[in-house]
């Protein structure tokens, strides 16, 4: 198996083109689901962001308030490494399941959809394959104002508070453009879906599983025997 990060920069188009792998077929995980998830009332960190953050980022149903706690890391940034330090490890660890499951399951590759890939850095190395969702800087910002209900100041704020999406696109090995239609974004999505059933990059992990397995019953075998 290997693994494939996906991202892009906000309204970019990342869900879009997220949909049509899921369409196809293939094992998706979904960083800001996960991320979503961890922080639901119950889990570890809900109590430890309660604890460093206080009872008035909750909502009424006991919930946190994800713009409340949005615009705190906003402005401050030690809290927003604070809430990382929290949340990333919980994170990381629903992402090793959910990847482990689809390994069991016999999946060649997974895509793993995390928006910030490229800002945190710090899954990129288990990357075999990266991919940027790209459009141009005009059209990713008239979509945010049109999906968001935006200003123009607003939506500009938010894209730059990302690494601009021209660096993402430098870092990345395949580029989904999707300044234009979205037949031609599906277009290339099929193409880049074929590149990645045909690679071959799944065998060494299958090779090296199957000879750790080969292993151990060797090793079984031996011991009975004995
Ligand atoms: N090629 C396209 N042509 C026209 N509209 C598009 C195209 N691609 C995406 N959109 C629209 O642009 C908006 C952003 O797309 P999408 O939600 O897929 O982006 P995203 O990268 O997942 O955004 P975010 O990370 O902010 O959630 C949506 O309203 C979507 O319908």
């Amino acid at each position: 198996m290997f693994l494939v990060g996906l991202s892009g920069g906000i309204a970019s188009g990342k869900s879009s083109v997220v949909q049509v792998f899921r369409d196809l077929g293939c094992a998706v995980i979904d960083a800001d689901a996960i991320a979503h998830q961890v922080v639901k009332p119950g889990y570890p960190a809900y109590h430890r962001i309660v604890q460093a953050f206080g009872r008035e980022i909750l909502l009424e149903n006991g919930e946190i308030n994800r713009q409340a706690l949005g615009s705190i890391i906003f402005r401050h940034s030690e809290k927003r490494k604070l809430l990382n330090a929290i949340t990333h490890p919980d994170i990381r660890k629903e992402m090793l399941k959910q990847i482990l499951k689809y390994l069991v399951q016999g999946y060649r590759y997974v895509i793993l959809d995390i928006p910030l890939l490229f800002e945190t850095k710090t899954m990129l190395r288990f990357m075999k394959h990266t991919v940027v969702v790209y459009c141009d800087p005009q059209t990713q910002l008239s979509r945010l104002m049109q999906r968001n209900g935006l200003s123009r100041e607003e939506a500009e704020e938010r894209i730059a508070a990302q690494l601009p999406l021209e660096e993402k696109r430098q870092l990345a090995q395949h580029i989904l453009d999707n300044s234009g239609e979205w037949e031609a974004t599906r277009r290339q999505t099929l193409h880049l879906h074929s590149q990645l059933e045909d690679s071959l990059d799944f065998l060494p992990l299958r090779l090296g599983l199957f000879a750790g397995f080969v292993g151990i019953i060797y090793l079984l075998s031996q011991h009975l025997l004995l």
